[in-house]
């Protein structure tokens, strides 16, 4: 405990030290503000950021003119409610009726009053506003009214513009997603948006039956595609899908950042060739994201015209994540720390809640960088039980335990989504899969196991929570050694150590330390849960950290020491799993003692094909996941499955066995 005390401060030292000099000394800068944008106090605050409109030609350093508010004459009025809208004419009454009276929503968010007047004029346009602050209904609105410009007939429901009139050349306007439950998400909030208008919206996206969706958008008709990149590129690109947009007026890309890294941009550049050329008809592009990192503000311009705006809904030297998110940081002894620091957050939550009967319940989503991490998390978890010595007892999060990652069939990941989407409380142990855009409600936690790949995803996994003017707590776990790395990624961040768990800083070798109740029936829960569960999974997770963590810690010995204590300590493995030479020449770490070292490359070179997040569950887990099915109700192991011989091997026939941690009398 002491040493996590003295740890604490680690963290904060490092981010200071690698804290740009803006943040240090700030600059003033020449800003663009327009004053008529001023946040009115009737809007909650999360929708009432400082609002900046940024002219792209500073801001992006731009050669071409841009189009700014200040250049154009600002609007005469500032429009605050969405009724405003459609009284001054600017969209279409259904549609605002939509907003206003079937999802009670009346007044603008801040990136909605900025954006929605500017992009009603057609102009191209790249927009950053803090998470959870309405982006979507933002470029939906613009969307929806260009489909009604273009064919009146479709400003209501009825038969003119229902069925038959509708084909593929009625495509009028692509949205595209990075993942596929975000592009259900929005085709959702458009078809609520477009339910009193004759606009028909379809979704394309992978995992799903292609030909199902194929015919669906023939019989149906569509004139909005929401879809994800893959599955976008392979219709457009198939001649005999039937599926082309002739006609397309606007292109939205969500999560604009993420769409055109190195991981989406060839696939994204690749669409933009099977879509009509621009020069011959004329069409509006609308780039939303949280982020919008230098590198991707470059590549932007490709794809706009060149007198495209920038709408920044984030002051320049304001934190990108909201203020009012306490955001904690934990350095924890050893990896095996980890998950009874996860559950320890969980307790204290819950003994406050008991105080105070305004906190709403427990509902985390904790993320891992490894899809075999979180299959096995995922699987200790739904495997808790309160108390591990009865069988019967439930699991502390009841139901309500669901994993997520991209290795599982859409239908399980649909499942998890939706359950936990609808759960009052509860935990979803998830990959980054679920990292942007996805609105569940009521999330009260996210907690970051490790670090994140990049500043973008810590700030996107965080944006889970305190959506909407809701409250929420940030979290992120991180053994000492990954702090060097930390303080570069999470510079500028706001975040504090947090010194108070117990379960952090314990020495997990030890058995039989005193330490106070709650953390005994912790440890007690894990160990009897982490037993439960397969080395084979283990050794996945181990083979997927040990390629994750290697560009994060800068000594190899240190890591491969601290995986071999998670094994031992936290999964309670008899001894570190093997991982191949190959792999283990591949990671430079070859020739390091602690390293268990195997010749057999079919077996334990599994999980290092080109990606360290767990390659092996594109062979092995599927089956593995289908037995435990997913989605919390009925994904748990029951111990009714289970065979008694192995109650008895975990201990779990034998009372007065297998309590290694003893609680301490007079605490707690
Ligand atoms: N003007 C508004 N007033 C109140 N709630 C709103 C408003 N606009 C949208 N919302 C609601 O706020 C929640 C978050 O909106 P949305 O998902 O569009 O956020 P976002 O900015 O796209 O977040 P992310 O960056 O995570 O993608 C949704 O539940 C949405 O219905």
């Amino acid at each position: 405990m002491l040493s996590a005390v003295r740890r604490g401060p680690v963290l904060a030292r490092a981010l200071r030290a690698c804290a740009p000099r803006t943040l240090q000394s700030p600059v003033v800068r020449s800003t663009h503000i327009v004053t008529n944008f001023q946040s009115p106090s009737a809007i909650p605050s999360v929708f009432r950021p400082q609002v900046r409109l940024l002219q792209s030609k500073s801001s992006l350093n731009q050669t071409a003119a841009a189009q700014t508010v200040q250049e154009n004459e600002p609007p005469a009025k500032s429009l605050t409610e969405f009724s405003e809208l459609g009284s001054e004419g600017l969209v279409e009454p259904n549609i605002i009726y939509s907003i206003t009276q079937k999802m009670g929503i009346s007044t603008m968010s801040d990136v909605q009053r900025l954006t929605i007047p500017q992009t009603l004029n057609g102009v191209d346009t790249l927009a950053q506003a803090k998470t959870g602050t309405g982006k979507t209904i933002a470029f939906l609105i613009p969307v929806l009214q260009k489909i009604i410009t273009n064919d009146p007939t479709l400003a209501r429901r009825g038969p003119g513009s229902f069925k038959f009139r509708s084909n593929s050349p009625d495509i009028r306007a692509i949205i595209i997603s990075p993942t596929r439950e975000l592009a259900e998400q929005i085709a959702v909030e458009a078809r609520k948006v477009a339910a009193s208008t004759g606009i028909i919206v379809q979704t394309a996206v992978g995992g799903t039956r292609k030909m199902e969706g194929l015919d669906r958008i023939r019989r149906q008709g569509c004139h909005l595609l929401v879809a994800t990149p893959g599955r976008l590129k392979d219709i457009l690109s198939d001649p005999r899908s039937g599926v082309s947009a002739p006609n397309l007026d606007v292109f939205v890309l969500d999560e604009a950042d993420r769409l055109l890294d190195d991981g989406f941009g060839p696939e994204i550049e690749e669409i933009g060739h099977y879509l009509p050329d621009p020069v011959e008809v004329d069409r509006q592009t609308l780039m939303f994201s949280a982020t919008v990192p230098r590198e991707v503000q470059g590549i932007v311009r490709k794809f706009m015209k060149p007198d495209f705006q920038f709408i920044k809904a984030v002051k320049e030297n304001e934190s990108p994540t909201h203020l009012r998110v306490p955001q904690w940081s934990v350095v924890v002894r050893g990896y095996e720390n980890l998950l009874p620091s996860v559950l320890e957050i969980a307790n204290k939550y819950n003994q406050r809640r008991e105080q105070d009967s305004n906190l709403r319940p427990f509902k985390a989503i904790v993320y891992f960088n490894c899809t075999a991490s979180v299959q096995l998390y995922y699987e200790v978890l739904a495997s808790l039980l309160n108390d591990p010595m009865d069988p019967r007892s439930r699991n502390p999060f009841g139901r309500n335990v669901y994993g997520m990652h991209s290795k599982l069939s859409q239908q399980q990941r649909t499942a998890a989504s939706d359950n936990f989407r609808r759960a009052d409380g509860g935990i979803l142990i998830s990959s980054d899969v679920t990292a942007r855009g996805m609105d569940f409600p009521d999330v009260t936690h996210v907690i970051q196991i490790g670090l994140p790949r990049d500043r973008e995803s810590y700030i996107h996994r965080l944006g889970r929570t305190a959506r909407a003017d809701k409250e929420g707590e940030g979290w992120i776990i991180l053994h000492e050694e990954e702090l060097g790395s930390a303080g570069k990624r999470l510079r500028d961040l706001s975040i504090k150590e947090d010194a108070s768990l117990e379960t952090a800083g314990l020495d997990l070798s030890r058995e039989g330390q005193e330490v106070a109740t709650s953390t005994a029936n912790i440890l007690n829960q894990v160990s009897a849960a982490m037993k439960l569960v397969d080395h084979r999974t283990k050794s996945d997770a181990y083979r997927a950290e040990l390629s994750y963590l290697s560009s994060v810690f800068s000594r190899k010995r240190a890591l491969v020491h601290a995986l071999n204590e998670l094994a031992v300590h936290g999964w309670k493995l008899p001894e570190p799993p093997a991982i191949s030479r190959t792999a283990a020449q591949k990671l430079g770490l070859a020739g390091i003692p602690a390293l268990k070292v195997s010749d057999d490359d079919a077996r334990s070179s599994r999980g290092f094909r080109g990606d360290a997040f767990g390659d092996a569950f594109a062979t092995q887990g599927r089956q593995r996941i289908q037995r435990s099915s997913y989605g919390g109700r009925h994904n748990a192991p029951r111990f009714s499955d289970r065979q008694p011989d192995q109650l008895e091997e975990f201990g779990f026939g034998k009372r007065t066995e297998n309590r290694p941690y003893r609680p301490s009398r007079g605490r707690f």
